[in-house]
């Protein structure tokens, strides 16, 4: 028997804030698309892949969909689970109802009809379907996997490893001997949740970074609407200093480059502190060097040092999926899953392929690649292709 075709306009892959997004934007504009999304709800990072004290990093301005505000009476940093009622009630708002269990395995572009093949793997049923659109959207996000980083003798270490993206809470650690491997926000921020619940913790702070506070950061983000980068940059490492002090005794330099410029250069953020630093600072959380070598359940550092841990975090980031499934002929996106193209033109690729979520710019980088998504496609309706795309 042969596969039914399920015909489409528009194919977005991934239902997280990225997908929700753009299919509404889609849908404003009566752009007809489907969204499909491997896991049993839309926005699975926010509902089941982080820890349980997450909340927004930063104010609402920079976390808002497109189209739909956060109420004004609504505090400037949202928590979790208001940020999570947010996304159900835009995804409601605009009717958007994504197919779900079902994982692209494969997207191809078919130059004789002009059209995107995608095969989906459909886990509750575990049939194969396969659709066809003028369009694909891939919005599977820069999260989609954890990177577990090749540390001689991490396979056989003998206690618990667990990758960041799995860790819920410190309470199950209490008493326990830790290492959180990896200083970026998840790592920073998994550090103080286990030592507030009793665990020995100690974080590997391999490179430099910059630590600064919800406010400075929320401050520097609506002045560089105004001013130049370089002087915002200048004002957030003042700041930083005046708040932290000479941190660099505690194992915590500071870059050479600000704050903002590396977020995009590299797309690494800044550290927003929420209490780290001080039990940093108080001995509390110890900073270890660069892991060198792990033997059975001893953690040999850089510098030589030693000691013995229960369980390791691997706070390490994340990568993108998308080179496993997208047959992407022409290169837009490079081998780590990242388009090709450098923002703001990084959004566009060749024959209808967009993706949207992928410029490193968190929330707001996200609504932005939504509306740039929908009103290309709307203009290749209006000059003519309408009836050639709902064929
Ligand atoms: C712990 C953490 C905290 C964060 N906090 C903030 C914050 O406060 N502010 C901010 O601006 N940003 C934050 N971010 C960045 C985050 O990337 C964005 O908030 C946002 O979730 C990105 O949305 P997205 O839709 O692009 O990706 P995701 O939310 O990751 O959604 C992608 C979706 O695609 C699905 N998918 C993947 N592969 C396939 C496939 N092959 N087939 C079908 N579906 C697939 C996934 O299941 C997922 O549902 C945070 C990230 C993390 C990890
Ligand atoms: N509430 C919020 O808004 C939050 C937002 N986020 C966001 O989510 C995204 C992902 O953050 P996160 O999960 O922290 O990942 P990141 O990629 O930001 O950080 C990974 C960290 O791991 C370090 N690392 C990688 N490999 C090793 C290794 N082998 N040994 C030692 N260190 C290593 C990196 O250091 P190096 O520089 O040395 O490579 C880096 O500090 C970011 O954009 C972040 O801002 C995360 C948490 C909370
Ligand atoms: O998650 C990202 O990549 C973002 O750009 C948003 C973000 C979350 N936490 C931050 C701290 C400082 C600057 C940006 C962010």
């Amino acid at each position: 028997m042969g596969m039914a075709m399920r015909e489409q306009v528009v194919i977005i892959v991934g239902a997280g804030p990225s997908g929700l997004a753009t299919s509404a934007c889609l849908k404003n504009l009566c752009i007809p698309n489907v969204v499909i999304e491997r896991d049993d709800c839309s926005a699975s990072l926010w509902k089941k892949r982080c820890y349980d004290r997450l909340n927004l990093h930063l104010g609402k301005e920079f976390c808002e969909l497109p189209h739909f505000p956060f109420p004004p009476d609504a505090p400037t940093f949202i928590s979790k689970i208001d940020f999570i009622k947010y996304i159900d009630d835009y995804s409601a708002r605009f009717e958007v109802k994504p197919l779900f269990s079902r994982e692209v395995t494969d997207a191809t572009y078919d130059r004789e009809v002009q059209r995107w093949i995608v095969h989906v793997n459909n886990t509750c049923t575990n049939n194969v379907e396969c659709y066809s659109g003028r369009f694909l959207v891939v919005a599977t996000g820069e999260n989609s996997e954890g990177i577990v980083p090749e540390i001689p003798g991490l396979p056989e270490f003998e206690g618990e490893v667990l990758h960041s993206s799995l860790f819920k809470s410190g309470k199950d650690y209490s008493g326990k001997n830790v290492l959180v491997v990896g200083c970026g926000n998840s790592g920073m921020e998994i550090a103080l949740d286990l030592s507030n619940h009793g665990a020995e913790t100690s974080i590997v702070v391999r490179n430099s970074i910059h630590v600064m506070n919800k406010e400075l950061i929320h401050m520097g983000m609506r002045l560089l609407r105004y001013f130049p980068m370089a002087l915002v940059d200048r004002l957030m490492v003042s700041c930083s200093i005046w708040l932290y002090g000479d941190t660099s005794k505690f194992g915590i330099r500071r870059p050479e480059e600000g704050p903002f410029l590396l977020k995009c250069k590299t797309g690494r953020s800044p550290i927003l502190d929420l209490g780290t630093i001080k039990k940093i600072k108080t001995g509390d959380i110890k900073v270890m060097n660069a892991i060198a070598y792990i033997r059975g359940n001893e953690v040999r550092f850089s510098n030589n040092e030693k000691q013995v841990f229960d369980a390791i975090i691997l706070a390490t980031g994340y990568k993108s999926t998308i080179k496993a499934w997208l047959k992407d002929e022409d290169g837009f996106f490079i081998e780590d899953g990242m388009p090709r193209a450098k923002y703001p033109n990084h959004w566009s690729g060749p024959n209808g392929l967009y993706c949207a979520g992928l410029s490193k710019r968190g929330l707001f980088g996200v609504s932005e690649d939504a509306m740039n998504i929908a009103t290309d496609i709307y203009s290749l309706f209006k000059d003519g292709l309408k009836d050639k795309i709902l064929l």
